[in-house]
């Protein structure tokens, strides 16, 4: 875990430098799988994220908490806002540096209650990369995206093969991602 007053990101990074195919600041970023519980539209009691590009590496989201989301009455579970952030920060990675990665690490500080019925409003900054390792962070503002902070995370990502989702998942998981064999590429991109 890093402590307070740890530098971050913890080791010499270059700068993440968005893909020259990612989305232009303003762009509103679409579902990556429909079954997926941060983002998908299929998942009833899921999160529905919504996100879109902003200025720099940045990626702003959107989470509103409803009462599936509770974990004591009326306020959002821990656990649910760690993963809001899990989705948030993956979607910043994902869409910026077009590459496939999966989260290695991840740190949460909660530093004030979520009610329900409040959104956040998260902003996923890339700050940096180490070979395979993409460092990122995100603040979590409570219903507006200048109200005060109530979650804080970092996370380690890992960018791996694509093999990696169709070895220990799906086989099928790269039509499901929407990724014909056709249009698969050597680099392979997990956001179309
Ligand atoms: C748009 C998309 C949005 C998606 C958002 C959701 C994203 C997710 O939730 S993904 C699902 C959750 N994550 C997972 O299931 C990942 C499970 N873990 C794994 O598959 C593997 O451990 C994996 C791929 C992360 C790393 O394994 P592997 O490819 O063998 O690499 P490995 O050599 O161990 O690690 C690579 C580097 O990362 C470092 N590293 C790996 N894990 C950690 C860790 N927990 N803490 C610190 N460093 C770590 C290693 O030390 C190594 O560093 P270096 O290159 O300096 O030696």
């Amino acid at each position: 875990m890093t402590k307070p007053g740890q530098s971050w990101p913890p080791t010499d990074t270059e700068p993440a430098v968005p893909h020259e195919d990612a989305p232009a600041p303003g762009s509103k970023l679409g579902v990556h799988y429909s079954h997926c519980f941060g983002c998908g539209d299929e998942v009833e009691a899921g999160l529905h994220i919504q996100s879109s590009v902003a200025e720099g590496p940045v990626v702003v989201s959107q989470f509103t908490v409803t009462e599936a989301h509770q974990g004591a009455p009326g306020l959002a579970h821990g656990g649910l806002l760690a993963c809001a952030f899990d989705e948030a920060l993956g979607s910043a990675v994902g869409n910026l540096l077009r590459k496939p990665s999966v989260t290695a690490k991840l740190e949460t500080d909660f530093v004030r209650p979520v009610p329900v019925g409040s959104t956040l409003h998260i902003a996923a900054e890339l700050d940096g990369v180490s070979g395979r390792k993409i460092y990122v962070s995100a603040d979590g503002r409570l219903d507006a995206a200048d109200g005060p902070v109530a979650v804080r995370a970092r996370a380690l990502f890992v960018t791996v093969g694509f093999e990696h989702f169709t070895t220990h998942g799906d086989k099928d998981a790269l039509h499901k991602f929407g990724v014909s064999d056709k249009e698969r590429p050597k680099d392979w991109d997990i956001n179309p």
